[in-house]
């Protein structure tokens, strides 16, 4: 996205733990493309790739609310990596730093209440028990709290965070479980979530896209902008989590058994609490790390929707991707990931 929209870009750096091997197919163009491969952990190879940047954003996360990783390992990544990328900043003399945050620093909290198209000010008990979401907002709130810091050179750091919603389209790893899951049933479904519960999902690329003008835009709006959290939306319509994946798995042939789900929440609550229990019993000798678990039927279960225009009035976003050109690109991209 950044060497497609941004002409003014002379230099890509990207930094991750894993270089996917698509880095380099974007080396052959005018723009120098820089892989590094790195841990966000580590300072000193934090503060090597930021130096001399211009604007960091930092989306490198470690995504796990199945109990793959231990809650020690996903603060290391998401806090104190976060932390290793502002100290660099400031250590390096990088002005403008973005951060990839998400919808999950304010909710679905434990109670379960539901956020029905709120904004970034509408009120939320946000109480949080996961390591996941709670590694975020601590991030969150580094990054919202070195705004202002001097860096080197004197001038002041300008933060901000970016909270998605659901990120779906191309790349999308569960998408295509269900996809295959729904192939081994015979090409069905069946619906464990009702259909009243609205989810928030976003498309990809327009996440993308927002970031880049964050990026773009901090240096003239720094005033208004620093120190602002903005959620990522789009035009993709208000779903259940489940609905929604069928925009893009019907096209694919599968169909959603029942209007209704098919086991009460109740019978669903204790598989997912079963399945805790036996990924704590099993991990001495493996990972079991099912999609059902208490807090990812939660989650699914407790409607988050997202209404704003806070990106639109303060930086200009508009989707760059219709509903309709992120569906198809979505379905394209599931039929071509199976075969
Ligand atoms: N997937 C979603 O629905 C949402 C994701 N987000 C956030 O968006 C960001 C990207 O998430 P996804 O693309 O979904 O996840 P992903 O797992 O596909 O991407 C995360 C990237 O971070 C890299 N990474 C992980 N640990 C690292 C480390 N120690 N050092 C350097 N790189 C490391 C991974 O190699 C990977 O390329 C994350 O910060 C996540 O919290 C926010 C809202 C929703
Ligand atoms: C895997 C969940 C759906 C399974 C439901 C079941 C077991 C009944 O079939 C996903 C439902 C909601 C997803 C999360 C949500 O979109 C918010 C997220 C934000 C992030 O920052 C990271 C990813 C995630 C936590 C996302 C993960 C998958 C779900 C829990």
């Amino acid at each position: 996205m950044l060497l497609e929209q941004e002409p003014r870009l002379r230099e890509l750096r990207v930094f991750d733990l894993h270089l996917s091997s698509w880095l380099e197919e974007l080396k052959t163009g005018p723009v120098q493309v820089t892989p590094i491969q790195g841990d966000v952990t580590q300072a000193h190879q934090v503060a090597a790739a930021v130096s001399g940047a211009h604007v960091v954003i930092h989306t490198a996360g470690l995504v796990d609310v199945f109990g793959r990783a231990s809650p020690e390992t996903i603060y290391k990544v998401n806090v104190q990596g976060t932390q290793n990328v502002i100290e660099a900043c400031v250590q390096t003399g990088t002005r403008f730093l973005v951060y990839t945050s998400s919808m999950e620093v304010v909710g679905p909290n434990v109670k379960g209440q539901p956020f029905y198209r709120g904004n970034e000010d509408t009120p939320y008990e946000a109480l949080h028990k996961h390591p996941y979401p709670q590694s975020k907002a601590q991030a969150e709130r580094l990054v919202l709290q070195a705004n202002g810091r001097k860096v080197q050179g004197g001038l002041p750091l300008v933060t901000c965070a970016l909270r998605p919603t659901g990120i779906y389209g191309e790349g999308h790893q569960i998408m295509r479980d269900f996809y295959l899951q729904g192939l081994r049933l015979g090409s069905r479904l069946f619906r464990a979530i009702p259909a009243s519960v609205e989810h928030g999902r976003v498309y990809v690329g327009n996440v993308a896209w927002m970031h880049v003008l964050v990026a773009r835009e901090l240096e003239p709006r720094a005033e208004l902008m620093g120190g602002q959290v903005y959620f990522c939306y789009d035009k993709s319509p208000y779903k259940s989590y489940e609905d929604f994946n069928m925009e893009f798995l019907g096209p694919c042939g599968l169909r959603l058994v029942g209007t209704r789900p098919l086991l009460p929440y109740w019978l669903l609550m204790l598989l997912a609490t079963l399945n805790a229990l036996l990924q704590w019993l099993l991990r001495p000798l493996l990972l079991y790390a099912p999609l059902l678990n208490p807090y990812t039927l939660a989650i699914a279960n407790t409607t988050f929707t997202v209404s704003t225009n806070k990106a639109q009035r303060h930086f200009g976003y508009e989707p760059l991707f219709s509903w309709e050109d992120s569906r198809t690109r979505t379905i394209l991209w599931v039929q071509g990931s199976t075969q």
